[in-house]
């Protein structure tokens, strides 16, 4: 066998059209290189104080502008796309020879994440194309929920009859809530529909039932007798305070735990590790160390899949395409890790706040592929167990596994595995050990899965970015403005975090991983610094205007060619990118405006935090992204209405600048109308004022809230206050 020559499992391509961009972007480059050039020989000298001053802020903007643009360039360098053979895969491995999977479900609020999105998410992997014996699905419960607990049992009894309709119908997606929303109901009385009537029925009563308990907020008594899982909740205090609790709900073993076409059912656990007052938990990496362990123990599959709680499984076929390149005979010894994009299932048409990150998932991340390895998205991931657990990659790493390999404990009953294991998830285990630094997650980050992934492949492994063409994994994008803002904070913060830390790609990465992929990395740990470059253009050219101070070349000279080239260019590739990903116009619009959006408040607060904790002032949390909005919200999210409604000081710096850029920007056209020769100001001002109108139009949304609106969801009125005192402010004082 190991002499034969294997047809490979996954095929690369390269992307098209590589030699036009890297022309294209050369050209900008030189450009770029004009604008320096011009704003050093140009420098006003003999001019004001603030003239010169304000020169140089528009000069370091411009570095720094050329400097990222320079990160985003070698993302781009060499973007590879995969694809995977499954029938090679299938007729090279019988079904028993296959390796285990263990999957890990992370939620951490039953009011956020409400319990029956997340048994959807549970179902929907319980019901992979894979063999159910191979399968183990653990729930980590970070909320110590009695009423989670309920909903997994009623999952579980669900399931029996669940995972039987998904074989025999081939469902997709194998998540119930989105598959009987998304399919019309059949209307002939054949055998197979009036199965599905049934299972649709029992899934709609399921759900009533775990809505009523959500609603009456404690388990009847009567229900908590039915199983023995419940009384654990008489030792908890709170869900900061309690011991752990460890469920084996399904035990895959037990040959009484059958569907009911009498085939195995997935093994189903539920842990709710050990948490006390004087142990920092470490957010989402604490949970996934627990199951780490805990897995070990009663399933020790070679392979995990880690996922949110709100990400469904949206291609029941995602275990084998992964499995196609970890076992591939040639290349699959050397990956870590093969990462599928985080996508979204309730994305509107046009994506009002840009949240599908088109260009990341469809260009971004294939660059990273390229260029040595996506990063670790912290959700839709396989993961090898052995990497995760720390090892390092050796030229001679051999991966074999039993066939029938189950546990390590395969001998113990359920109960008495439960006890034994339960110790692994308690908050003292972890002392004193490499858990949270060498093994499993690293804790300290509040983007705890771009730290781990990096370091996995500074432990010499490379790993794989997946993007097929059914979406392997759908979840909850957020439906209102602030929460978007929010998220992309953490995400910004965790990330600059890391840049200055030791662990900063340039450092940490050198001579561990090509040079190209540290760069890669500083597009997204160099995120929070844009706000300042950008803070800098939305408002020091707009106050200049109103003052009378020019910053860019006249409309008559040449120099102005090369800022017209480089932003007129740069718009073109931004507008090109995100239509070959499959955007439309409206939507790239949409995604331009939320990209200034989160630069001058998300970046800004990112990039603050992150300084003020250098300096011990404040602790970064994870604050959890909320998954449901209320049907008003709902309603406007699907209308494409931007919605504020909640006062936050990101509204009030948003509506400032907006506020500031309609001042001026009103201000520059009287200047043109009541000047004697129009044509002269025009000429002098010509490129502030199409920034300042440019900026005008991106902010119509905010425009929009703060005057025309009368809905629930408009600027707050305090929000309105405060804006228009600033905005007339720096006006005034630019003014005179
Ligand atoms: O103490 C905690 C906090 C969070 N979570 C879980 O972590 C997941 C991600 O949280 P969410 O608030 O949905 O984060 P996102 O904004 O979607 O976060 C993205 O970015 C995070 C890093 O900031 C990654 O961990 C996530 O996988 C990725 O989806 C959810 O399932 C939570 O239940 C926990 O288990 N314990
Ligand atoms: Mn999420």
């Amino acid at each position: 066998m190991g002499s034969r020559v294997h047809l490979p499992l996954f095929e690369t391509r390269l992307a098209n059209g590589l030699l036009f961009f890297r022309f294209y972007a050369a050209s900008i480059f030189i450009t770029i290189f004009f604008i320096c050039f011009y704003r050093l020989t140009c420098f006003p000298l003999q001019q004001g104080k603030i003239q010169s001053l304000s020169w140089f802020g528009m000069f370091l903007s411009e570095l720094w502008f050329g400097f990222y643009f320079f990160t985003t360039v070698v993302v781009r360098w060499n973007p590879v796309f995969r694809s995977t053979f499954k029938s090679r895969l299938s007729s090279r491995y019988a079904e028993e020879a296959l390796p285990g999977v263990d999957i890990f479900v992370c939620t951490a609020d039953p009011v956020i994440e409400p319990p029956i999105m997340v048994i959807n998410t549970v179902l929907s992997v319980m019901a992979y194309d894979y063999p159910s014996e191979k399968l183990s699905v653990y729930l980590s419960d970070d909320g110590c929920s009695d009423l989670m607990f309920y909903a997994l049992l009623e999952a579980a009894r669900f399931s029996r009859v669940w995972l039987p309709f998904c074989r025999k119908l081939k469902v997709e997606p194998r998540s119930p809530e989105i598959y009987f929303r998304n399919t019309v109901e059949p209307s002939d009385d054949s055998a197979v529909s009036q199965r599905w009537l049934l299972i649709k029925k029992s899934y709609e009563e399921m759900k009533m039932r775990i809505e009523t308990m959500a609603k009456l907020d404690k388990i009847p008594g009567d229900i908590r007798k039915e199983h023995k899982g419940f009384r654990e909740w008489h030792f908890v205090s709170t869900r900061h305070d309690h011991q752990s609790i460890l469920q084996i709900i399904i035990d895959g073993r037990d040959p009484s735990s059958m569907d009911i076409e009498g085939k195995p059912l997935p093994t189903l656990v539920y842990l709710a590790r050990e948490k006390r007052p004087h142990y920092h938990h470490n957010f989402k990496a604490g949970a996934l160390n627990a199951l780490i362990r805990v897995s070990s123990r009663i399933s020790n599959a070679p392979f995990i899949l880690n996922v949110d709680c709100d990400m469904f499984s949206n291609n029941s076929e995602a275990i084998r395409d992964a499995l196609c390149f970890f076992l591939d005979e040639e290349k699959g010894r050397e990956i870590a890790y093969v990462q599928y994009p985080q996508s979204f299932d309730n994305l509107t048409e046009n994506d009002i706040y840009g949240n599908c990150s088109r260009v990341r998932t469809g260009l971004e991340f294939a660059g990273f592929d390229g260029n040595g390895g996506p990063l670790y998205n912290g959700t839709g991931c396989f993961h090898r167990r052995q990497t995760l657990c720390g090892m390092k990659y050796r030229e001679d790493f051999k991966f074999e596994w039993k066939p029938m390999e189950y546990g390590r404990n395969t001998k113990q009953s359920a109960n008495v595995l439960e006890q034994s294991s339960k110790a692994l998830a308690s908050c003292s285990f972890e002392e004193n050990t490499q858990w949270g630094k060498e093994m499993g997650l690293k804790y300290g980050s509040i983007v705890e899965n771009i730290l781990t992934g990096l370091s996995i492949q500074c432990r010499g492994w490379r790993s794989i970015y997946f993007n097929p063409e059914r979406k392997a994994f759908l979840g909850v994008a957020p439906k209102t403005l602030l929460q978007y803002l929010i998220q992309q904070k953490r995400w910004a913060e965790g990330d600059f975090q890391l840049f200055l830390s030791k662990y900063c790609p340039l450092i940490y990465g050198h001579k561990r991983i090509p040079l190209k992929l540290q760069l890669s990395y500083c597009l997204y740990f160099l995120w929070a610094v844009n706000c300042l470059a950008t803070l800098y253009y939305v408002t020091v050219p707009s106050l200049c205007l109103v003052k009378g101070i020019p910053l860019f070349p006249k409309m008559s000279c040449l120099w102005v060619l090369s800022f017209a080239y480089a932003m007129i260019a740069s718009c073109m590739q931004s507008l090109g990118e995100f239509l070959c990903c499959g955007g439309t116009i409206q939507g790239w619009l949409n995604d331009q405006r939320t990209w200034m959006f989160k630069r001058t408040t998300s970046y800004l607060f990112a990039f603050s935090d992150t300084i003020m904790s250098m300096f011990g002032f404040s602790e970064s949390t994870f604050v959890i992204t909320e998954k449901v909005a209320d049907e008003e919200i709902s309603q406007r999210y699907e209308q494409e209405v931007m919605e504020f409604g909640t006062p936050s000081v990101m509204f009030t710096v948003l509506t400032t600048l907006a506020q500031l850029n309609l001042f001026s920007c009103t201000l520059g056209i009287r200047k043109v109308v009541t000047d004697d020769v129009p044509i002269k100001i025009l000429d002098q001002f010509g490129l502030q004022m199409i920034l300042s109108s440019v900026l005008v139009l991106l902010n119509l949304p905010i425009y929009q809230g703060l005057f025309f609106r009368k809905d629930t969801g408009k600027m707050p009125s305090s929000v309105t206050y405060k804006s228009n005192v600033y905005a007339l402010l720096a006006c005034t004082i630019a003014m005179y």
